[in-house]
């Protein structure tokens, strides 16, 4: 088993305030892991680190074995190999088709291959024939879905999603939770922040739970729910 991240001794704070606060935390490559804990629990937090986004205020991260270091140009590579998803992702007025292969384009990747790309990754979220669509006359849930294709059609090594099914109807979140689980067949790690449970629970082997920034099960949480 490869151990992708190793967090160690990871505490975050604004200002005065202690939002994380992680002894121990390791994640395996191409596993899929459900990322609970109510409303302000830490899991943004705990994405945005993932995601090489945000340093954790003190702590150790290492990745693929490295120690990671905040000020490094190889925080870049890093940030390359992991897509956040948000909850409310950002397109850019143009057509889906443009912001589909955005990524493609960045990586030089020939326009033939990319037709080809795009039409398999608007396929495999439902979304076949959208590609001529103007991005600013689709639905939340379509353009949810358009911004999961984006994100598969990089391949990342990590996905990253942020409450991804916050405005796609029960029938798209089981199609995209059955994507999802299909990715670490390919060697992506999948993470899902959510403070409601997945429709099929099941899809996600793995679980991270977090209660005031802390992982559910070690001491100090026990502490806290037992005062
Ligand atoms: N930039 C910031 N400045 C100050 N406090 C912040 C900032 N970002 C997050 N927080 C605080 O950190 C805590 C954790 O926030 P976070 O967004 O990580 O929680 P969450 O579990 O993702 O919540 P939700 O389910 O509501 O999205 C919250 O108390 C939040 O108010």
């Amino acid at each position: 088993m490869n151990t992708l991240f190793t967090l160690r001794s990871i505490r975050k704070f604004y200002r005065n305030n202690i939002v994380l606060d992680l002894d121990h935390l390791d994640i395996h490559q191409g596993r899929c892991y459900l990322l609970t804990g109510q409303n302000g629990a830490g899991k943004s937090t705990l994405l945005n680190i993932l995601a090489f986004l945000s340093p954790p205020t003190s702590g150790d991260i290492s990745f693929e074995g490295h120690g990671v270091d905040w000020k490094s140009r190889t925080l870049l590579a890093c940030r390359q190999k992991v897509t956040l998803l948000h909850q409310s992702p950002y397109l850019f007025a143009g057509t889906v088709f443009a912001n589909v292969a955005y990524g493609l384009n960045a990586r030089k990747i020939p326009h033939g291959l990319q037709q080809q790309l795009v039409d398999e990754a608007l396929d495999s979220v439902g979304l076949s024939g959208f590609q001529a669509r103007p991005v600013l006359d689709l639905s939340g849930g379509e353009a949810q879905r358009v911004a999961m294709a984006r994100a598969l059609i990089l391949k990342p090594l990590v996905l990253l999603l942020d409450e991804p099914f916050s405005s796609v109807d029960r029938k798209t979140a089981e199609m995209m939770e059955n994507i999802l689980a299909s990715l670490p067949q390919g060697g992506t790690t999948v993470i899902m922040a959510t403070h409601e449970p997945p429709r099929e629970p099941l899809l996600f082997a793995e679980s991270i739970h977090l209660v005031q920034g802390r992982l559910a099960g070690s001491p100090q949480v026990n502490c806290l729910t037992a005062a």
